[in-house]
């Protein structure tokens, strides 16, 4: 039974699913690093909020993890690099607090415009001070929206209903989409110049980190109100509290901050400062939104491996996850193949799919073939890391779909070059799903490549079968299954054998000996 921790406070609902779905769980939440680290050896599966920080040493004590589930949207806080190396799948859900977190940031927005958490306080505290808080209408205003995806847009929706006029920067936001959106789509100056109000919904990345600098700041418009439901980091700070200080803005809401939790900020007391702790996705909807969808997406790969929303892996349902698992078993023992007996580094590899594999989604296919191939170079490599690693050592990867009748109903090619040129096997599915070999290195051979097996290449000649067979017997090699195939009658053959044990050096030399003998190694399945 796979095994998940629940590290951040959750809806009881994920436990519920994970339970009900044959998933067993604990949930433990506000641990330190090193009491993670000292228990996360033990999962499977951990699923987060933002208060767990995945980082790479956490990954290292992570020894069975095989998914990160993240109950929300940003993954700033999961080292996804780290994560792919190791094979680990991170998911996100990317829908299910978008709604609940725009209306926050438009909650923010009034909240600024009539400075009611101030106004609030003042009353609540037995001042009536009724020409305090003067206040601007959200009508007819301008709001800049920096990033405008899927929060982006319910808040431009919202803004567009209040009657405000709304300009967009995001240099993905097409035209088309923006039309739909009906915002206008500026650049970064523009939008710096003209909003009234300006509303981040980026991700925090290395392009969007201190998009709101001390510099860009002070090109906003006098008096503009910014509002952050997006990520701390995404705004200078300290220029934030001296814009503030100095009136150039007017209000500033934040519901996230450079470092959280936020206990002390030197932004906490400025005039026309509103705060809330990370509230953004915090609602009973929201909640029950994405504890139910990270509990269905985890247990979906940890029991079926269906993979949807993942960030380091190309989706597959939990509908296509056991029709595709007899071709990705096969994609993967041809990868392995063709990796143990190629020689010299790889520089491509062509995945060609015929009949019923070439109607299916590929991507799983070619994943497994590249975990089989590199399985030679890395022990820990599987279908998440694997195109990475081919990434980092400049393989390049070619899928190609045939729509033709080949002899076979279904059938995947995998050629890789080398220094010696292109080695090719493929191999085929019987009618009770099991992978078999059908060509290896142009020879029409069929086999199972299972367990240890023994590969060797000889002059096809006669007495060499019993030969081979005398020497195994005298060394106490039992045979399961024995291949045979040929190019040309007196030409070059191939044999694979399975045997019960691995065939260590001395049997290789041994089988290398015999008369015709070109090659003899020691094959893994
Ligand atoms: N406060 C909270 O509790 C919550 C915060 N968030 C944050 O909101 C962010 C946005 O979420 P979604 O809208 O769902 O993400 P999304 O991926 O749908 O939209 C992000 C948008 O940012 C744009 N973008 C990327 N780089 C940009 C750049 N350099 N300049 C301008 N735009 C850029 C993208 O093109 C995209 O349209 C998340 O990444 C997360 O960090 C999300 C949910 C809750
Ligand atoms: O889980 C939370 O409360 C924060 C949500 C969030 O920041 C996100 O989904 O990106």
């Amino acid at each position: 039974m796979p095994k998940v921790l629940i590290s951040d406070k959750m809806d009881p609902k994920a436990a519920e699913i994970f339970r009900a779905r044959g998933v067993e769980v604990d949930e433990i939440t506000g641990k330190t690093p090193e009491e993670l680290k000292a228990i996360i050896g033990e999962y499977d599966g951990l699923a987060i909020r933002s208060s767990t920080r995945v980082t790479q040493e956490i990954l290292d004590a992570a020894t069975n993890m095989k998914v990160i589930g993240r109950a929300g949207i940003g993954v700033d806080n999961i080292d996804i690099p780290a994560a792919s190396a190791k094979g680990v799948v991170v998911m996100n859900t990317p829908f299910g607090n978008s709604i609940t977190t725009a209306e926050h940031a438009i909650a923010l927005m009034f909240a600024l415009a009539r400075q009611l958490p101030q106004a609030d306080a003042s009353t609540q505290a037995g001042k009536w001070e009724k020409s305090k808080f003067m206040g601007v209408e959200l009508t007819a205003k301008t709001l800049g929206l920096i990033g405008a995806g899927n929060i982006g847009g319910i808040v431009a929706e919202r803004a567009l209903g209040l009657r405000m006029k709304v300009i967009a920067y995001d240099p993905f936001l097409t035209e088309e989409r923006a039309i739909e959106l009906g915002v206008e789509k500026v650049n970064l100056e523009t939008l710096l110049a003209r909003a009234d109000f300006i509303t981040l919904h980026t991700p925090l990345t290395d392009q969007t980190r201190n998009i709101l600098s001390a510099e860009n700041l002070a090109k906003t418009k006098k008096g503009v109100r910014i509002i952050n439901c997006a990520r701390g980091g995404l705004i200078d700070e300290a220029a934030l509290k001296q814009g503030l200080e100095s009136g150039h803005i007017a209000g500033a809401a934040l519901d996230v901050y450079a470092t959280e939790p936020a206990k002390e900020n030197a932004l906490f007391g400025t005039p026309n400062f509103i705060s809330t702790p990370h509230l953004g996705a915090s609602t009973t909807e929201a909640q029950v939104n994405v504890a139910i969808q990270v509990a269905e997406q985890m247990s979906d790969y940890l029991v079926s491996g269906g993979v949807t929303n993942a960030l380091n892996m190309p989706s597959l349902s939990a509908e296509e996850a056991p029709r595709l698992k007899p071709y990705m078993a096969l994609a993967e023992k041809l990868g392995s193949l063709v990796g143990q007996l190629a020689h010299g580094p790889l520089k491509s590899v062509a995945i060609e799919t015929e009949g019923a594999a070439a109607e299916l989604n590929q991507k799983p296919i070619t994943g497994a073939v590249l975990a089989g191939l590199m399985r030679s170079y890395s022990d820990t490599v599987n279908m998440v890391n694997a195109p990475f690693l081919a990434k980092e050592r400049g393989l390049d990867v070619r899928e190609v779909r045939h729509d033709r009748e080949g002899d076979y109903h279904t059938m995947i090619r995998v050629t890789v070059n080398t220094d010696e040129g292109d080695r090719s096997v493929a191999g085929t599915l019987f009618s009770d799903a099991a992978p078999r070999l059908i060509e290896l290195f142009g020879i029409k051979v069929e086999a199972d490549l299972v367990g240890h097996m023994l590969y060797v290449v000889n002059e096809d000649r006669p007495g060499f079968i019993g030969s081979l067979g005398s020497l195994l017997g005298e060394e106490g090699i039992n045979i399961g299954t024995f291949h045979l195939g040929r190019r040309a009658a007196g030409g070059e053959a191939v044999l694979l054998l399975s045997i019960d044990d691995n065939a260590g050096p001395d049997l290789l030399n041994k089988v290398k000996a015999l008369p015709g003998v070109k090659t003899a190694m020691a094959l893994a399945f």
